[in-house]
């Protein structure tokens, strides 16, 4: 389970402050994938690196499993999974010694961890190319290595930011059966996208992000029934006309957990 509690992050460039991300709550239930969407420069990287530790927040919190990421960073980077088309993998060694190497980082026992190689190697078809250097395989074959890089932990939380960029339909198609696979084995996932389309494929509920803000959250049922917009797309652009009072119809159920 991820809470995200009023999270907010001011960075400061020149003399100028920018407000990146203002404010923002949201709560993902295990077996569940959330899109949080927005256009670029809304916020959408800089809410995930604070979510995972890896930038300090202003002001606000987020908790995973229980533990909150200002008090328990280590305990929640054991606990997050990332998928992010900007990770590079170590081009001298081969998906073998990266999902080992992985697993030691994160504490995997030896035996364990042999298992969990096997396993993922299976899941993600890596077993001809496994013990090749990584400097050789093509992008749908690294991209591969990085989803399994991403379990070798077996976390319960994944976050994944725009997982789908500078793919092909084979390569995307790959994406959305592994975020099938995560909501089927129980996991809490969030999805930063800005392909729409996509989201709506892929996402159980979403919060669309605008200028650092969550001004609309919702299954697509719930945003077409406050916006009488069909597609994420249409509501996406409604919200950016009208963000205020639109904001004002979402249910306030759906904020109850928060
Ligand atoms: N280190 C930084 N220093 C200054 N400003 C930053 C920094 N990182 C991000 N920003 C600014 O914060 C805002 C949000 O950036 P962020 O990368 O979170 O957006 P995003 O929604 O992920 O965008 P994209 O879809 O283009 O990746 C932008 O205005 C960006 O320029």
């Amino acid at each position: 389970m991820i809470f995200v509690r009023e999270l907010t992050r001011v960075f400061e460039s020149g003399n100028q402050d920018i407000l990146a991300v203002d404010q923002v709550s949201f709560h993902v239930r295990p077996g569940e994938v959330y899109g949080l969407l927005g256009p670029n420069g809304a916020g959408k990287t800089t809410t995930l690196r604070m979510i995972l530790g890896l930038l300090k927040p202003t002001r606000g919190d987020a908790e995973v499993e229980g533990f909150l990421v200002s008090t328990h960073p280590d305990e929640i980077k054991r606990r997050v999974g990332l998928v992010s088309t900007s990770a590079g993998l170590y081009q001298w060694l081969t998906p073998r010694e990266i999902l080992t190497f992985f697993a030691d980082v994160y504490g995997v026992p030896a035996m364990q961890a042999a298992d969990q190689v096997e396993k993922l190697s299976r899941l993600f078809g890596l077993s001809s190319f496994m013990d090749r250097r990584s400097a050789t395989l093509s992008t749908g074959q690294k991209q591969r290595v990085n989803l399994a890089r991403s379990l070798i932990h077996d976390p319960p939380v994944m976050l994944m930011d725009e997982p789908t960029r500078g793919l092909d339909v084979v390569g995307s198609k790959v994406i959305f059966d592994y975020i099938d696979l995560l909501r089927d084995e129980g996991k809490a996932v969030i999805v930063s996208t800005h392909r729409l389309d996509e989201a709506e494929q892929l996402c159980d509920r979403f919060g669309l992000l605008h200028n650092g803000k969550i001004d609309y959250e919702g299954t697509l049922a719930e945003l077409q029934q406050c916006t009488s917009c069909q597609t994420l797309t249409q509501i996406f652009l409604q919200l950016l006309d009208a963000p205020v009072e639109n904001a004002k119809n979402i249910p306030a159920a759906q904020r109850e957990l928060i």
